[in-house]
């Protein structure tokens, strides 16, 4: 089980949310957020795959992220095409293709994806291209068509702790990557609260998953 905090944008609290070793970091370049990020990304064990996370932005805006801060993926959460995702990839560098799910999805939009990006991102549809602090109606999953790890985002905090575990034995959750944590883990925006965060993931341990 992989876990990614996203929305990082203080110094000492990335090194703080990097001493709980999670497997991704995200990074929000997107400038209409309260989480954009505009600092200096300290150095991160290597363990920890740094993800820009972009919003409708040229080729040339991301790559520019990607060699600034030596991104080491991109999470797209805009209506980005095919061929974008495809340029990245040829960058060498992990591509999340984010879809936003309400009660309902049509899985037949991501056939285009299947052979440019690495994961699928399952976010709630809202007023904001993400980071709108609720969960989707995961019984969606169950029509997954693809065999391509997804992670599961929105609105996911610790009282979603047994909704997950009960999600964890259905099959549905078989090509379930990981869990992205954003704005239910802070204290302010891009301000995340490191014993909420370890609380998620040690009770997630205490079911015999691992990170
Ligand atoms: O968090 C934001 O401000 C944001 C803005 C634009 C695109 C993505 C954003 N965040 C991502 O949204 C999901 C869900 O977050 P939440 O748990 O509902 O707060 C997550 O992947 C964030 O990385």
């Amino acid at each position: 089980m992989k876990l990614k905090v996203c929305g990082m944008k203080n110094e000492n609290n990335i090194l703080d949310v990097a001493d709980l070793n999670p497997n991704y970091m995200g990074f929000i370049f997107y400038e209409k957020s309260s989480r954009y990020f505009n600092g200096v990304i300290p150095e991160l064990p290597e363990s920890i795959k740094k993800i820009g996370v972009f919003v409708n932005a040229t080729f040339e805006y991301i790559k520019g992220k990607v060699d600034k801060h030596d991104l080491q993926g991109v999470q797209l959460h805009g209506q980005e095409t095919p061929e974008l995702c495809q340029r990245l990839k040829d960058l060498d560098i992990a591509v999340i293709k984010v879809f936003s799910i309400k009660n309902q999805f049509d899985f037949s939009v991501l056939e285009p994806y299947e052979d440019v990006c690495d994961n699928y991102l399952f976010d709630t549809k809202g007023k904001e291209p993400g980071g709108n602090g609720y969960t989707f109606n995961w019984n969606v999953l169950k029509s997954y068509p693809s065999s391509k790890p997804y992670f599961l985002s929105g609105g996911i905090g610790l009282n979603e702790v047994d909704a997950i575990l009960l999600f964890l034995k259905r099959p549905e959750s078989y090509l379930c990557f990981g869990f992205d944590l954003n704005s239910k883990f802070e204290t302010a925006a891009g301000l995340k609260d490191t014993t909420k965060l370890n609380d998620f993931k040690q009770k997630l341990i205490a079911h015999n998953y691992e990170f």
